[in-house]
């Protein structure tokens, strides 16, 4: 058994790698940690899993003190890397789900985060966490940085064009909306019920975080210069991210069967992208690890239309971090996800 603690589970990801978890055949939830809720069951603090897992919720501290394979940290960004920085000598395999080691360097994050790092030595050791395109290198990694939510769909919904360089790098359009779970447990004005229900809004034009976490990973596909113009929205939904990505080609012969046969081949042996033949709805992939992605070229503006559709959750965070976590420790990707898409 892969005995297992889970850092910052009073949040949204992090109870959800809990109810994951629970159902993981390999695994043993050895400990769930809060510096909030310390002292009380994990279940007080979220009651639906009264009677499943009623954990008593740990310091952080003890993670150090406990015999552990597996430690996965649910924290903000800006406070993992204090975390990962005092586990350098520890024995067991780490997937942060924050962004703190998700760039290529301390300087990249620094621009984009507005806030120094404490721990530049992490980015040597961290390996991106997205399996369809990593898998190798996340197999032999002790330190998985998980990506982003609004990321996993853009980068998968976009990777097959990229590496075969049918689209013009320099004009890539991803336009992608995320229910509120995305941002997080702690109440603020964004996300007060009165500002987000009945409501819509775009939010982080031309700097959000995100934007350059995509174009460092699509630009590792090709050698061209790739600039990516990515929007965020705010939608009134719990859980679920839709990206519609604008490409424009640059390859003579563009048609939905040739679209077809390219994200088949690039896509053959990821069992959790779906590609399918009718564009994806939230509900589609909602409490799965599915990435549903649809694309096809409308020939009277030249353009080709990519929607790609995640849990932001569970694909985009606590699923992808299973699925990291099954490939650190040589297990088939799939194992222990059971949960079917939930519609309605
Ligand atoms: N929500 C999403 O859809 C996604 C989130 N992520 C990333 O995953 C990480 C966790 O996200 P999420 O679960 O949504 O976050 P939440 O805000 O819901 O939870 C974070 C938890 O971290 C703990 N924590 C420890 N130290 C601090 C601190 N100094 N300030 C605030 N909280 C602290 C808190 O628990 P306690 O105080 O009890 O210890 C809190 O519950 C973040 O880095 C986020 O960016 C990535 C992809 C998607
Ligand atoms: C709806 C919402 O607010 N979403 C978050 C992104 C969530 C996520 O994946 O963020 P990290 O890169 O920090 O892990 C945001 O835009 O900041």
């Amino acid at each position: 058994m892969i005995k297992t603690a889970i850092v910052g589970a009073t949040g949204y990801t992090g109870s959800e790698l809990v109810r994951l978890l629970y159902n993981h055949p390999d695994v043993e939830i050895q400990m769930i940690t809060s510096e909030s809720r310390k002292g009380e069951p994990f279940s007080a603090v979220h009651p639906h899993f009264e009677g499943l897992v009623d954990h008593v919720l740990q310091p952080a501290s003890a993670v150090l003190e406990t015999e552990l394979d597996m430690v996965f940290l649910a924290l903000p960004h800006g406070v993992s890397m204090d975390y990962v920085k005092g586990y350098q000598s520890a024995k067991f395999n780490v997937v942060d789900l924050s962004g703190d080691f998700r760039l290529s360097s301390p300087e990249v994050y620094e621009a984009w985060y507005k806030k120094d790092h404490t721990h530049p030595k992490g980015f040597e050791d961290a390996v991106y966490g997205l399996p369809e395109l990593h898998s190798a290198a996340i197999e032999k990694s002790s330190l998985v940085a998980n990506p982003g939510c609004y990321p996993t769909s853009a980068i998968l919904g976009l990777a097959p064009l990229i590496e075969a360089g049918w689209v013009d790098p320099a004009h890539v359009i991803v336009d992608s909306k995320s229910g509120i779970t995305g941002a997080g447990i702690k109440a603020k004005p964004t996300t007060h019920y009165s500002n987000v229900s009945d409501n819509f809004k775009a939010y982080g034009l031309k700097s959000h975080r995100h934007t350059v976490e995509i174009q460092e990973q699509l630009s590792g596909l090709r050698p061209e210069p790739l600039q990516v113009q990515f929007t965020p929205h705010l939608l009134p939904v719990d859980r679920g991210i839709l990206s519609t990505i604008y490409t424009t080609p640059i390859r003579e012969e563009v048609s939905d069967q040739a679209l077809r046969k390219l994200y088949e081949d690039f896509y053959a042996d990821a069992p959790f992208v779906r590609l399918r033949k009718t564009p994806p709805t939230l509900k589609d992939v909602r409490s799965s690890n599915f990435c549903d992605i649809f694309t096809t070229y409308d020939e009277r503006t030249n353009r080709i239309i990519t929607l790609a559709a995640i849990d932001n959750l569970v694909k985009g965070a606590a699923g992808q971090a299973m699925q990291n976590m099954n490939l650190q420790f040589g297990l088939p990707e799939t194992r222990g996800f059971v949960s079917l898409p939930l519609n309605p």
